[in-house]
């Protein structure tokens, strides 16, 4: 369903110096370094899976996140998702998924969110009868009742988290991907946010990456990781292996998932 193989990406950034000299001179020839996000990066993933796609800060993830849902085009490497290059084929490739970055929204801010799901169903052209039924499910499921009908500014993050999925999925998309979508929300908040991504994955089959520094997450929802550091993909595997390898004979063996990225982070020299 999923396969990345040999993406690279490096950002072109313009050297800051101090002292007004230097501005000054920035003003008629800028000078600029490369930051490479992404080096050699492959990978597949199968229909109906849950990734975790874990890392450091700065490690890749939101980049790899926006290269798979077109929003960036790679310098090096190819993508197939679903049969389209997610970069390419943006018009069509888009209605097959569902993205959501936890630090952004893609809600319209003084409206009532009713409004902007509106909108996506004009933007995604999705049918009446499929709208109305995929907004009763998702404000039964995420519990959004008179939410819908308050401004998204009046809502608090977890409030508006759980809007932004409903958002993310009105379309119906196959593939979900999430990236940090429990950030900064209270542990009840957290936990109906997992409790909703693994039943749309259980009851409808939706495949989903997602991207966050809360291991519980990864504990409660994925089967696999894929560990990248640095730009580069350094583990892909199951928690289980990981465990097995990382854990501290010395804690009774009763390791945290948390303890366990440490261990693993350490050994790779990505922190
Ligand atoms: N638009 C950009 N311009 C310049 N550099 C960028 C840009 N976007 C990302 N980078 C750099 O690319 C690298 C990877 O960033 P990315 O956002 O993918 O990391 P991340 O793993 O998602 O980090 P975090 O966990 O902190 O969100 C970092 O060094 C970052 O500074």
């Amino acid at each position: 369903m999923i396969t990345v193989s040999g993406i690279s990406k490096s950002f072109k950034v313009a050297k800051r110096t101090s002292g007004v000299k230097s501005a000054f001179k920035a003003l008629f020839r800028r000078e600029y370094t490369e930051v490479a996000a992404l080096n050699d990066i492959s990978f597949a993933i199968k229909p109906g899976e849950i990734v975790g796609y874990i890392g450091p800060n700065g490690a890749g993830k939101s980049t790899t996140i926006k290269v798979m849902s077109g929003i960036l085009v790679p310098d090096k490497g190819s993508c197939s998702i679903m049969g389209y290059t997610p970069w390419l084929d943006r018009v069509k490739y888009v209605q097959n998924i569902g993205v959501v970055f936890g630090q952004r929204s893609q809600l319209w801010w003084d409206v009532p969110v009713i409004d902007s799901f509106d909108l996506l169903r004009d933007i995604y052209d999705v049918p009446e009868a499929e709208y109305q039924e995929n907004l009763k499910l998702l404000t039964e499921t995420l519990d959004l009742g008179d939410l819908i009908h308050t401004p998204v500014r009046q809502l608090s993050l977890g409030q508006r988290m759980r809007c932004e999925i409903a958002a993310s999925l009105l379309h119906s998309p196959s593939i979900l991907f999430l990236d940090e979508p429990t950030i900064g929300l209270d542990a009840v908040s957290k936990i109906a946010v997992r409790q909703f991504i693994s039943r749309i994955n259980q009851e409808k089959g939706v495949t989903i990456i997602l991207t966050t520094h809360d291991m519980n997450d990864i504990e409660a929802l994925a089967s696999r990781i894929l560990l990248i550091g640095k730009g580069t993909l350094l583990y892909d595997g199951d928690i289980g292996t990981l465990r097995d390898k990382y854990v501290d004979e010395t804690a009774d063996g009763s390791s945290s998932i948390e303890d366990i990225i440490v261990r693993m982070y350490k050994e790779y020299q990505i922190t």
